[in-house]
């Protein structure tokens, strides 16, 4: 019998509890496996109060819940850094596995979290905070363990894929079509962790530390969100036979680690082109396996509340049945940080767009400019944009280093007739 205690109960956590009361019953006379949700922890007694009328039992104090000995695992379904990391290092240090989908506090204090896991031979899963529904944690650490993944790129942020494909399909504005993300429960507290790439960045350092087998802190990721794409780029994305997608990118660089988030023009081609919506997809190169992808619903109520209940029952398999010995816990090493390839080494082919002052000659500056930092050029258009007196000037690069780019980018905004800061997106390989 594996004891729950659940702090949080509001879009994961309530379809945390909603799946438990359909399948407890199927989990004991299909897999031989015995759940109780035995203490159900929310903030005030006006949220416990309905959960108490079913027969539960409710708690207000986390600690005192976390303490007591009534619960094997505690479920951190808050959300946040603080409070969730003082209950998961007391529940640990107390006895208890841990159960959370906290991408944020993961990525930040794992190395923390793990080692004392590690010590207390507890299990901390964590299946719902990479990719929602979809399996890709138990994949990484189990599934692909013949091989060595060698790259991946992922589609790892439903709010983000969500407000580009509606801006793509329905022409809708950012802002319109974050607030109902923000309405089907999709995006975190402070959506600004969903658009300016900081949640992707969570999730990409939890799986390149997972395939690298080092720790790859999010800090030292570089990240660009997707707060500043427009219509523009987006209907320039489409003229170009691409769309605009926000992309958690890994490859193993020898001893480094190369791992990014950020906006990528990936050709319609491309099978993550095709995925839309709050669809996540996570496609990875292995050396033995060759290549895979794996797809699902990446956030919301019952999607993610069935990678945590899967992680559930898999504690519960692995702590009755004594004959399967531990989960994997990490699977990389906290003390051995992973030296990360620095953004300026990389290179891509890029989308440039200028917006210029109607003036003559500024394409021939930009070419010269280009030029002049030996950057080939494969096309090059000049749009006259609704603002009268504006005109837009996209460039698509051949493949150029980011550290060159830089520069002639730089230069290119110091002109006069340069009226506004440049976009520039890469290309997926
Ligand atoms: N939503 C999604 O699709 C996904 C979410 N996640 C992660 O899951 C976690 C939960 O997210 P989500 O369910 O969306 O968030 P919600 O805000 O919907 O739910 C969090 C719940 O925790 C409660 N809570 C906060 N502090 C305490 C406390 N001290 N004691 C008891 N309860 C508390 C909140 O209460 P109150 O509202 O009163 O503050 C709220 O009910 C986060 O870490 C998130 O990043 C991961 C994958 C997908
Ligand atoms: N805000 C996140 C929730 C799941 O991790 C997202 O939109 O993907």
């Amino acid at each position: 019998m594996l004891r729950i205690g659940l702090i949080g109960t509001g879009t994961v956590g309530g379809g945390v509890i909603q799946i438990l009361e359909q399948k407890i019953a199927e989990y004991k006379e299909k897999l031989g496996v015995e759940l109780e949700l035995s203490c159900i922890c929310a903030k005030s007694e006006e949220e416990v109060a309905p959960y108490k009328a079913k027969g539960y039992k409710v708690s207000t104090n986390a600690d005192e819940m976390i303490a007591g000995d009534d619960i094997d695992v505690l479920v951190e379904l808050a959300g946040g850094y603080n409070m969730p990391r003082k209950w998961i290092l007391a529940a640990l240090e107390s006895g208890k596995h841990v159960v959370t989908a906290n991408k944020a506090l993961l990525a930040k204090y794992g190395h923390e979290i793990f080692p004392l896991a590690a010590k207390k031979g507890l299990h901390v899963l964590f299946e719902a905070a990479v990719g929602g529904g979809i399996p890709i944690i138990r994949s990484v650490q189990e599934g692909f363990v013949g091989s060595t993944v060698e790259s991946l790129s992922c589609i790892i942020n439903g709010t983000c894929n969500y407000i580009l494909s509606r801006m793509a399909e329905e022409g809708l504005d950012f802002d319109v079509v974050l607030k109902d993300a923000q309405k089907l429960g999709f995006a975190e507290a402070d959506p600004t962790f969903d658009i300016e790439g900081i949640d992707s960045a969570h999730k990409t350092a939890l799986l390149a530390s997972l395939c690298s087998g080092k720790r790859v802190d999010f800090e030292k990721i570089h990240v660009t969100g997707i707060s500043k794409i427009t219509a523009q780029d987006i209907a320039f994305a489409k003229e170009l036979g691409c769309c605009v997608k926000l992309l958690g990118i890994y490859h193993r660089d020898g001893d480094r680690v190369d791992a990014r988030v950020h906006p990528c023009f990936v050709p319609n081609t491309n099978l993550l082109s095709n995925v839309n919506g709050v669809i996540n997809a996570v496609y990875l190169k292995c050396d033995n396996l060759g290549e895979t992808v794996q797809t699902g619903a990446g956030a919301g109520r019952l999607p993610t509340a069935s990678a945590v209940v899967a992680d559930l029952v898999s504690l519960a398999r692995s702590t009755d049945q004594g004959s399967r010995k531990a989960l994997p816990m990490g699977w990389f090493n906290v003390e051995n940080s992973a030296t990360l390839v620095p953004i300026s080494e990389t290179s891509a082919r890029y989308y440039l767009r200028f917006t210029s002052r109607d003036a003559c000659g500024v394409l021939a500056k930009i070419t010269k400019i280009l030029a002049d930092n030996n950057i080939s050029i494969e096309t090059i258009i000049q749009k006259n944009v609704n603002d009268p007196g504006k005109v837009s000037i996209v460039v698509i690069t051949e493949k150029t280093l980011d550290s060159k780019l830089s520069k002639a980018v730089d230069a290119v905004n110091s002109l006069s007739e340069i009226v506004e800061k440049s976009q520039v997106i890469r290309f997926l390989a």
